[in-house]
């Protein structure tokens, strides 16, 4: 059964109830009995009791932020610096994202996001084996280490390797990462760090911006949740440009990530994901 939360004009916000606690917990207990349920509030327009039962708790809960709201539990993917990582953990223990970051995850064990989270008791897995990082775990091994800390949701932060389909699967509309242009913009294979803010500069674009999207199977090609916009300026050299682009990753980012783990984030009828307003239960953006 399914509710309406409101219309946008274009087109119905949906919600679907989550799975019964229960069923939550022991698919939790046993390890990956099904799969985790997308956290998405999307409810269809209807005057059935439970579809205004669920609106009305999408809008308490847009209303009353994280009160009393279940702590969400991430996993940050990293390959670099780990600046991202450092912003939304920052904002994990001042309070700000009703969550913890559970584990970091990178491809690169000795990278500066990896040694952020070995200072700050965050565990880290190496994923995947390779012969540079043969302590590195399989795709099989990774779920089960998810599943067994139960993680809600998977935030990629400057990882630089493909996710397999398997862990795209296990999580739908679970999977964020922030990209450093304006997508579908200079994104896909081969368009990473510095590679991007080159291509931008000689494209002669005269913004840019980080998107934040969710994962599918290919690079950047899921559906984008949040943009922020920058100016390209004519003398920019690629790493004067993504020091600008980086500045508002940070808060695009926390800003994502806070919305995702308060359940404020709709799917309208088209496929494209909405942020709800912390304040007005009728603002998307
Ligand atoms: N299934 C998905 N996996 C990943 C995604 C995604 O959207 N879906 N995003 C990337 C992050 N990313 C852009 O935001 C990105 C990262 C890396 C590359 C790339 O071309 N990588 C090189 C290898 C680089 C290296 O190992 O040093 C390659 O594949 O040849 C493109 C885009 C994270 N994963
Ligand atoms: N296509 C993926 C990509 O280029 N990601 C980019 O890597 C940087 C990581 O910085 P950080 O390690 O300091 O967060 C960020 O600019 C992020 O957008």
């Amino acid at each position: 059964m399914e509710a309406a939360i409101a219309s946008t004009g274009s087109g119905l916000l949906r919600s679907s109830p989550k799975p019964p606690a229960r069923q939550q917990r022991s698919a939790r207990v046993v390890g990956f009995a099904s799969q985790p349920q997308p956290r998405a509030v999307r409810c269809k327009r209807s005057t059935h009791p439970a579809a205004r039962a669920c609106a009305a708790a999408a809008r308490a809960g847009a209303m009353g932020g994280s009160v009393g709201m279940e702590r969400k539990r991430l996993a940050v993917f990293v390959s670099g610096g780990g600046s991202n990582f450092r912003a939304i953990h920052d904002a994990a223990l001042g309070g700000k994202v009703n969550a913890d970051v559970v584990a970091l995850v990178t491809d690169k064990p000795g990278c500066g996001g990896a040694e952020h989270a070995r200072g700050n008791g965050v565990p880290v897995v190496v994923f995947p084996k390779s012969k540079s990082a043969p302590a590195g775990v399989s795709t099989d091994e990774l779920l089960n280490t998810l599943r067994e800390l139960r993680v809600d949701f998977i935030l990629l932060a400057g990882y630089l390797k493909l996710i397999p389909v398997e862990l795209v699967q296990a999580y739908p509309r679970s999977i964020l990462n922030i990209h450093p242009s304006l997508l579908p913009a200079f994104g896909g294979k081969g368009y990473y760090g510095l590679k991007v803010h080159k291509a931008v500069i000689a494209s002669g674009a005269r913004y840019s911006g980080p998107t934040v999207h969710f994962v599918d199977e290919h690079y950047d090609t899921g559906r984008t949740l949040a943009q922020r916009i920058v100016p390209v300026l004519a003398n920019d050299t690629p790493e004067q440009l993504a020091a600008r682009v980086l500045h508002e990753e940070h808060q695009v980012y926390v800003d994502a990530v806070t919305a995702l783990c308060e359940d404020r984030i709709v799917w309208r009828e088209d496929g494209v994901p909405l942020i709800r307003s912390q304040t007005n239960p009728n603002e998307y953006t």
